[in-house]
C-alpha cells in the first residue's frame, strides 16, 4: 500500500483529501503543521506528499527540504494559493515534482495527479523527455548541471508561467526555448522568435505590436504584430537585455495588462502569448547599472533558468560533438581520442556554436576518403599554446590520422567509450539514468551493426541472418527499425 502524507493547516482541506482517497489503495497520515510533520517525517516513510506552502510554525519549503534529506525518493507536491507561485517555483528548483494552486478547481485532475505520483519512478525513464529534447534539437548530455537544469525546464514547461533563460553567447538559449514550447500545452500553436537587438527601435515596436494602414510613412496596409500572431503560442525575446528603455515600457505594459496597441491603433488588443525571454547580458547588473528596469526584470523573472558555459559542462562535448556531425550531413564522421582530448581541454568561450563552427570546419577540410577527423582537422586555437597539430599528434597515441575506412561501429564505440569515461571522471554529482539511457543507445547501434553484418554474409536472408545470432526474425526486424 502506498503511503501519502498530506500536511494542510486547514481541517476542511485534511477532511476533504481524506474523502478523496477513502476508497484508494493508500496509507493516508495528515499533520497540521511543520512540527507534527517534521516528527512524522523522522518516525515514518512516505511515497508522497502534498504539503500547503503556509503553515502556522513554519514553510512547505522547510518540509520539503527535510523530507528530501531523509526520504530522497518521496515525491512532493507544494499546494500554494496564486500569490505565492513564486515559492512554489523555488520548490520546484528544491527537488519538489510539482505545484497545484488552491483552491481545487479541477478534482479529476488533482485525483490523477495523486495517482501519478505514486507510480514508481522507473530508473532512466525520461522518454518523453528525450524525445522532446530531440525534437528541438536539444542534446542533453550525461552532466549533473544540464540534466538539474532539463529536468527543472521540464517540470515548469506546462506552467503558463513566464521564463528568463540567461546564459553566455551560444550556449543554447533558443534550443531551451523550443523545449519549453514543444513540451508544453502550447506545442501545436506558433514559436515565434525576435530579436531585441537586431531591429531598430521603430522596426522592433512594429514587429512586436503591428501597425494600422497609414500610421506611419511606409505602412501601406495593416500589420498584425507578434504578440498578436504567437498569442496561444509561445513568443520568444531574444537578446531583451538590448531592448531601448521605450520599448521596454511597452513590454512591461503588456506583460501587466495581456493588451496592447498596435502602432498608430486605438483598440485595446488582447494576447496570451507566453512570453520566454533570453539575454547573455546579467540582467540584475544592467538594472544596477540603469539600462534595464527593475519592474521589467520583475515580471520576466518569474522562473529563471541558467545554461551552463561549455567549459563547465565538458562531459557533454562527445556526445554534442556526435549530434552536430550527424546534423552536417557527417553520419559517416567521427573525432579520434585526441581531437576529443583537445576538445575536452579547450574553454569554448563561444559555447556550442563555437563548436559547431568547429564541426563545420572539420567535415570541410576532411577529404573524400577520410572518416575519422583526428586533431590535424582542428583549428589551432584549441591546440595548448607552443603546439601545432602537427607536433600534437606526433605526440599522441591517436588513431590512424587520414584514409581509414573505419567501420561506423567502431567510431560509434570510440565516441561512447569516451563520453562514458568522462562522466566517470566528473567530479561531484553525475546523472547514472541519462548515462544508462546512453548505454541503451548504444545497445540498439551494436545491435544494428551485427544485424547489418549478419544480413551482408547471408545475402539478405534474414531467416539464415537470424539463425546466425540466435535471434528472432521479428527482433532482427525490431533493430532494423522494422518493427
Ligand atoms: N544543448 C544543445 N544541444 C544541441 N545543440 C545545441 C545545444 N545548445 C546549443 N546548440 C546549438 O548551438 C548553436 C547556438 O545555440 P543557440 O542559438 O540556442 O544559442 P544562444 O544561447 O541562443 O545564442 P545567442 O546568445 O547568440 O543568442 C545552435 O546551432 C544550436 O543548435
Amino acid at each position: 500500500m502506498s503511503r501519502l502524507l498530506i500536511v494542510d493547516d486547514e481541517q476542511e482541506v485534511r477532511n476533504f483529501f481524506a474523502y478523496l482517497l477513502r476508497n484508494k489503495p493508500i496509507h493516508l497520515t495528515v499533520a497540521s503543521n511543520a512540527a507534527e510533520a517534521n516528527r512524522l517525517i523522522q518516525v515514518g516513510t512516505y511515497d508522497a506528499a502534498l504539503l500547503d506552502l503556509k503553515l502556522p510554525d513554519g514553510t512547505g519549503l522547510d518540509i520539503l527540504r527535510l523530507l528530501k534529506k531523509v526520504h530522497p525518493t518521496c515525491r512532493v507536491v507544494l499546494m500554494t494559493g496564486y500569490s505565492t507561485v513564486k515559492s512554489a517555483l523555488e520548490a520546484i528548483r528544491l527537488g519538489a515534482d510539482d505545484y497545484i494552486e488552491k483552491p481545487f478547481s479541477d478534482i479529476d485532475e488533482l485525483e490523477r495527479l495523486i495517482d501519478s505520483l505514486l507510480v514508481p519512478q522507473p530508473l532512466g525513464g525520461h522518454d518523453d523527455r528525450l524525445r522532446i529534447a530531440k525534437e528541438a534539437g536539444l542534446v542533453i548530455g550525461t552532466s549533473h548541471a544540464m540534466n538539474e537544469l532539463v529536468s527543472l525546464a521540464w517540470k515548469i514547461a506546462r506552467k503558463n508561467v513566464t521564463v528568463l533563460i540567461e546564459g553566455e553567447t551560444g550556449c543554447g538559449k533558443e534550443v531551451l526555448a523550443r523545449f519549453l514550447h514543444l513540451a508544453s500545452m502550447r506545442r501545436d500553436e506558433p514559436f515565434i522568435e525576435v530579436n531585441c537587438g537586431a531591429l531598430t527601435e521603430t522596426l522592433l515596436e512594429s514587429e512586436l505590436f503591428g501597425h494600422e494602414k497609414g500610421s506611419f510613412t511606409g505602412a501601406l496596409s495593416l500589420k498584425r504584430g507578434l504578440f498578436e500572431v504567437a498569442s496561444r503560442g509561445t513568443l520568444f525575446l531574444d537578446e531583451i537585455g538590448d531592448a531601448t528603455p521605450s520599448i521596454q515600457v511597452k513590454l512591461l505594459r503588456v506583460l501587466e495588462t495581456k493588451s496592447f496597441l498596435r502602432v498608430g491603433g486605438e483598440h485595446t488588443l488582447r494576447t496570451d502569448a507566453r512570453i520566454i525571454a533570453a539575454s547573455h547580458v546579467n540582467l540584475p547588473h544592467a538594472v544596477a547599472t540603469g539600462t534595464f528596469r527593475e519592474d521589467l526584470l520583475y515580471r520576466l523573472d518569474v522562473v529563471k533558468l541558467s545554461i551552463p558555459p561549455l567549459r563547465e559542462r565538458r562531459a557533454d562535448i562527445p556526445l554534442l560533438a556526435r549530434h552536430l556531425l550527424d546534423q552536417n550531413d557527417g553520419k559517416n564522421f567521427s573525432f579520434s581520442a585526441d581531437a576529443l582530448t583537445l576538445m575536452h581541454a579547450y574553454d569554448w568561450p563561444g559555447n556550442i556554436r563555437e563548436l559547431a563552427n568547429v564541426v563545420k570546419r572539420a567535415l570541410a577540410l576532411a577529404d573524400g576518403d577520410t572518416f575519422v577527423l583526428t586533431s590535424e582537422y582542428l583549428p589551432q586555437a584549441l591546440f595548448p599554446v607552443a603546439e601545432t597539430a602537427a607536433t600534437y599528434s606526433d605526440r599522441s597515441p591517436s588513431l590512424p590520422t587520414v584514409s581509414s575506412p573505419v567501420p561506423q561501429l567502431d567510431r560509434e564505440l570510440d565516441t561512447w567509450k569516451h563520453m562514458i569515461l568522462t562522466a566517470w571522471n566528473q567530479d561531484g554529482t553525475v546523472s547514472l539514468p541519462e548515462v544508462l539511457t546512453h548505454v541503451k543507445e548504444l545497445e540498439r547501434i551494436v545491435g544494428e551493426a551485427f544485424v547489418k553484418k549478419a544480413l551482408r554474409e547471408t545475402l539478405g536472408n534474414r531467416k539464415k541472418a537470424s539463425e546466425q545470432l540466435n535471434i528472432s526474425v521479428r527482433t532482427l526486424r525490431y533493430l532494423l527499425h522494422e518493427k
